[in-house]
């Protein structure tokens, strides 16, 4: 197959608007956890999708901003690391919000990495008007030259098969990069620590917005049963109020975030799970530098 593509994309914007959410209907399946609130995806998270003609790896940023902690520097150096190693760039905006400085930043940065080409992504036109879509296109396209401008919604499934058509006509030829019906590269225990973080956030986020890391230490079946997975894992707070908060009166609410994570891995492994689940606080997480480390964000 000569005309065969394939290749790598990455889809950027602010937080929130709807980068991961277009990944996941994009690929079919869910591969990313999607939230209401900004910042949960934190690690490059891939999703594939095969069709006949090509094949287009996906690779989920997580939200360009201003760095204000260290570990948002950090996301940014990983975001533009991403940027130049991939094949094209999708910017998301979302149609239904005014563009405002932090688009404009993030449009700024695309416009730095010249060699790859970028298709602008107005999302979530199901909140929109058709005015106010065609307003939006119009302000898109006067803050950089973009390869291509498109509207879609991930929830309506509008112009997802388009989007695919535009970013896969930017891919190289090549044969495929990856064995079909594989869906992530993201290593297990990585989902996994994001299904607990989930699941610990749920009710909490505005108490809590981005002060829960999750760490699995060890995962494996156990032994002379190789139906159940033991897996222990940490979850990081920056304070003992914070602390306090997670565990509930009575440690109620720990044992309904271990209840749901536990549901939540059984159905991504398709095994039966025990989850062991402790809490630490780690003061000031974020802006520490060895802490990072530990919680898996590299330099
Ligand atoms: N109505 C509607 N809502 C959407 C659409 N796409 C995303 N959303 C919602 O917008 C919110 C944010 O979506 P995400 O996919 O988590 O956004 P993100 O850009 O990946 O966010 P970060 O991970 O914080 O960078 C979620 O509540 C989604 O359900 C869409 O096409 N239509």
């Amino acid at each position: 197959m000569s005309d065969f593509r394939a290749g790598f994309a990455a889809f950027v914007g602010r937080p929130n608007v709807g980068k991961s959410t277009l990944m996941n209907a994009l690929v079919g399946t869910k591969v990313a956890i999607t939230s209401s609130k900004p910042q949960t995806t934190r690690r490059v998270i891939r999703g594939i999708v095969h069709r006949p003609d090509a094949q287009l790896v996906i690779v989920d940023t997580p939200g360009l901003h201003r760095p204000r902690t260290l570990l948002g520097e950090r996301l940014d150096s990983l975001v533009l690391a991403t940027l130049s190693e991939v094949d094209v760039l999708g910017f998301c905006v979302p149609a239904n919000e005014q563009i405002g400085k932090g688009d404009r930043f993030i449009a700024e940065k695309l416009a730095a990495v010249k060699k790859t080409p970028v298709i602008a992504v107005v999302t979530k036109c199901d909140l929109a008007t058709r005015e106010q879509i065609a307003q939006q296109l119009l302000a898109v396209s006067a803050l950089a030259d973009f390869a291509e401008i498109i509207p879609v919604s991930a929830v309506g499934d509008d112009q997802l098969g388009l989007l695919a058509d535009l970013l896969i006509a930017r891919l190289p030829e090549s044969p495929p990069l990856y064995a079909g019906g594989e869906l992530t590269d993201e290593p297990e225990q990585i989902l996994v620590a994001e299904l607990i973080r989930e699941a610990a956030l749920e009710g909490v986020r505005d108490e809590l917005p981005h002060s829960i890391a999750v760490v699995v230490e060890e995962m494996g079946p156990r032994e002379g049963r190789e139906d159940l997975l033991d897996i222990y894992a940490f979850m990081y707070v920056e304070r003992p109020t914070q602390k306090a908060i997670v565990i509930g009166p009575g440690g109620a609410r720990l044992k309904d975030v271990g209840t749901r994570a536990r549901q939540q891995i059984e159905a991504l492994l398709g095994s039966r799970v025990y989850l062991d689940l402790r809490i630490k606080v780690a003061k000031d997480w974020q802006r520490d530098p060895k802490q990072l480390r530990r919680l898996g964000f590299y330099d």
